[in-house]
């Protein structure tokens, strides 16, 4: 034996598949690299770019734990394995690999309706078509490799190459969905393991996502003066900001604040100052977990952004002039009254007026005063330029009045919530 074959180590794979009975194509890498090992995960390493090149593919913030990257692939109808069940390997050096031995497919094969074969790079296709294919009678489609060592590759130009994989994939819609419904099936995700803290923070980045789209968006459009660095990925920060006025976030008492809260976090981590307005110091928050994120958030602001409490109408005015986008995280699901309370009826007020200055404004889950069961709307309620709704679409979205306020919806899929559905108060 050669002094660089001494060097190997031999490596059992260790980490279990993901798949379900809707899993539809098969995604298998050649082994997982020391980093991943370490992280117990696939694709572990950090600047393996496999997570943001989904998220990108999906338009979806990318997944930042080993929970959220299993719940990417199961919405998503992917199952995610490697073609290696052992090997002797040098580090992460795939052409070092010597007696290599596959993963049984059949276990995936034979539980799920997998219609297509992705191989994550050369040498997990050809150890593939070797070792797999003569079993599976399935011919590998060869993706690019997402690795660091690839960097050839862009990011874009790697998810360009990954839309077959998507192309594959049926599309699920989420039902529109009772707001006590809605309750239970948080309640479900719960018990599953996701808990409405983890909900919330999922929905507080994928605001900040939306937010950061529409920023990026002016930039390209030449609306911000100031250049930022060319879209490669809208996935990770720290990046330059557009110079000029902060996104403003208004963040109500209860949970919709929250939402607010962390993606006022999320913005000012990647680089996009945030005016956060609140009529209750973080400290005096009731609601959990919204108390809980808004003490994160207040903590970990960095020093180009702020946070107005109780603000004077004139500071309110002075904060949205000029700003890029407006955050309407005042009232969700909780409200359902004819009226809305000082000061958040001023507010509303104010939200409305700078939208028609031009100011873009993003509601969370629901445009405040808007029943998201009902779809009545009080005699103050925001008018929407986008609506971000979570987990799933709520009745009053599309009544008459609801649909006149919400502007574009969006469903954020927060979790995977088809094998809750079962039974679901689907509303009719
Ligand atoms: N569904 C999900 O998957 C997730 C939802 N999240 C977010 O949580 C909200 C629902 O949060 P909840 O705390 O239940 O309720 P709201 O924040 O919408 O509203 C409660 C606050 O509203 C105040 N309120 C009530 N009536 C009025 C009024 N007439 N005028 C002014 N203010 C009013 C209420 O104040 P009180 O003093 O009456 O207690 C509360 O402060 C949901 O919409 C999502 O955004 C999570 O992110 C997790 C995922
Ligand atoms: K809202």
């Amino acid at each position: 034996m050669g002094e660089r074959a001494q060097e190997r180590e031999h490596i059992e794979h260790g980490i279990a598949p993901v798949f379900d009975g809707r899993s539809e194509v098969l995604v298998l890498g050649t082994m997982p690299s020391p980093a991943s090992r370490e992280a117990a995960f696939f694709y572990g390493h950090p600047q393996n770019r496999f997570w943001r090149v989904l998220a990108a593919l999906f338009d979806e913030p990318a997944p930042v734990t080993n929970g959220e990257r299993t719940d990417l692939l199961l919405r998503h109808h992917i199952a995610l394995w490697d073609v290696l069940a052992s090997c002797d390997i040098r580090g992460a050096s795939d052409a070092s690999i010597a007696n290599a031995r596959p993963n049984d497919l059949g276990r995936i094969l034979s539980a799920a309706p997998i219609r297509r074969v992705f191989c994550t790079g050369a040498t997990s296709a050809r150890l593939y078509g070797k070792l797999c294919e003569p079993a599976t009678g399935l011919a590998a489609v060869k993706l690019p490799s997402t690795s660091p060592a690839n960097a050839a590759w862009s990011l874009p130009r790697l998810v360009e190459a990954y839309r077959p994989l998507a192309a594959e994939l049926s599309l699920f819609e989420p039902p529109v969905l009772d707001v006590p419904a809605v309750v239970d099936l948080e309640a479900a995700i719960a018990a599953a393991g996701t808990g409405l803290d983890e909900l919330m923070e999922r929905a507080g980045r994928f605001l900040a996502y939306e937010v950061r789209k529409v920023l990026e968006a002016r930039v390209m459009d030449g609306v911000e003066t100031v250049a930022v660095r060319p879209a490669d990925d809208l996935q990770t920060g720290p990046r330059r900001s557009p110079a000029g006025v902060p996104t403003v976030i208004f963040c109500g008492n209860g949970n919709n604040g929250g939402d607010g809260w962390v993606a006022a976090r999320y913005l000012d981590a990647w680089g996009f100052p945030v005016c956060l307005i609140t009529a209750t110091d973080a400290s005096d928050l009731v609601a959990e977990p919204a108390r809980t994120a808004a003490l994160r958030a207040q903590a970990s602001l960095g020093p180009a952004s702020r946070v107005l409490l109780s603000p004077s109408d004139a500071e309110v005015a002075a904060a949205l002039r000029g700003a890029p986008v407006a955050v309407d995280a005042l009232l969700g699901t909780g409200f359902a009254h004819r009226t809305v309370r000082a000061p958040f009826d001023r507010w509303i007020a104010a939200i409305n007026e700078a939208r028609r200055q031009g100011v873009f404004v993003l509601a969370a889950d629901v445009p405040s005063g808007l029943s998201a069961q009902t779809g009545e709307s009080a005699a103050t309620t925001v008018q929407a330029d986008a609506t971000l709704t979570m987990i799933v679409p709520k009745p009053g979205l599309f009544a008459p009045a609801g649909a006149a306020v919400c502007g574009f919806v969006r469903t954020a899929p927060l979790a995977y919530i088809e094998p809750f559905l079962k039974g679901a108060r689907t509303h009719l």
